[in-house]
């Protein structure tokens, strides 16, 4: 029906635009995944399921099924990162995962880069709106940014290949890259085998984490960025935590763990 520009129909009737309803009731799966931080992922969800999608973040038929798909998924890679650690997640977009890992564990400091001006808005008004402390927006592509942390993550953003060529200049020696990816994870990590040996990795992985517990496991690629590798144009890199210590946890050695 035509309307008026301030939403009064002809005839006088008011048409009110069918509200942006919020997320859907979390799952069980999410108040193991999120313990204590449920209600502030809870407050996430609804923005992403609202401004999220008005704002083209997010498709609307992620909706349904944002908990599964988005936050229980990328919450699941919290079990690999140590106590106060540093994260660089590339091309976050709506923050994922690096919002949902500042959600879960507090303790870890989390610098979401993304190029796009309307996603970093709506991600900065997103970390004041949920009150995270432990989060900083940097507008730009990874290629350009100035950070050194000692873990980058990604999820759907570009081949592993790029992934490596992106990360490995903001990741400290010894420092990881963590890329969420899908069912193809063994097979790029393969197909990326003889850039990885050109580029002297010797440690490398795929995790497969939620397997039992919840719904949408995920594999996680990680590429251990080695010791002797240079950046071929060596600029100068702002800290952002202090590289792996002594107080490492165990790394799987094994290509494929559970
Ligand atoms: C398909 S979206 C994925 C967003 C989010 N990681 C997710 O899983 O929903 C890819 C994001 O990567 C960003 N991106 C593309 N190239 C990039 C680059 N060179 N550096 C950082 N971010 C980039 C895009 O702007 C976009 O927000």
């Amino acid at each position: 029906m035509a309307q008026t520009r301030d939403g009064e129909a002809p005839g006088g009737r008011r048409t009110v635009p069918p509200p942006v309803s919020g997320a859907p009731e979390p799952p069980a799966e999410a108040a193991d995944v999120f313990g204590d931080s449920l209600d502030l992922a809870r407050r996430y969800a609804d923005l992403l399921a609202t401004t999220g999608i008005s704002h083209g973040l997010v498709g609307p038929r992620e909706a349904p099924r944002l908990w599964q798909r988005h936050l229980v998924n990328c919450a699941l890679p919290e079990a690999m990162l140590d106590e106060g650690e540093s994260v660089i997640d590339i091309g976050s977009g709506a923050g994922l995962p690096g919002l949902v890992l500042a959600i879960v564990r507090p303790d870890l400091r989390v610098h979401l880069v993304e190029p796009l001006l309307r996603r970093t808005t709506w991600l900065q008004s997103t970390v004041e709106a949920l009150g995270l402390s432990n989060v900083t927006v940097h507008r730009g592509r990874a290629e350009e940014m100035s950070l050194l942390a000692p873990v980058a993550t990604a999820r759907a953003v570009a081949s592993l290949d790029k992934l490596v060529a992106w990360s490995f200049p903001l990741l400290a020696p010894g420092g990881r890259l963590l890329a969420l990816k899908g069912e193809a994870a063994e097979v790029e990590l393969e197909q990326a085998h003889d850039l990885l040996h050109r580029m002297g990795v010797e440690q490398s992985a795929v995790h497969h984490l939620g397997v039992g517990r919840v719904s949408e496991p995920v594999r996680v690629v990680e590429i251990v960025r080695p010791a002797q590798w240079q950046a071929s144009t060596p600029g100068t890199r702002r800290r952002v935590d202090r590289p792996r210590g002594s107080t490492k946890r165990g790394r799987p050695g094994s290509r494929s763990s559970h």
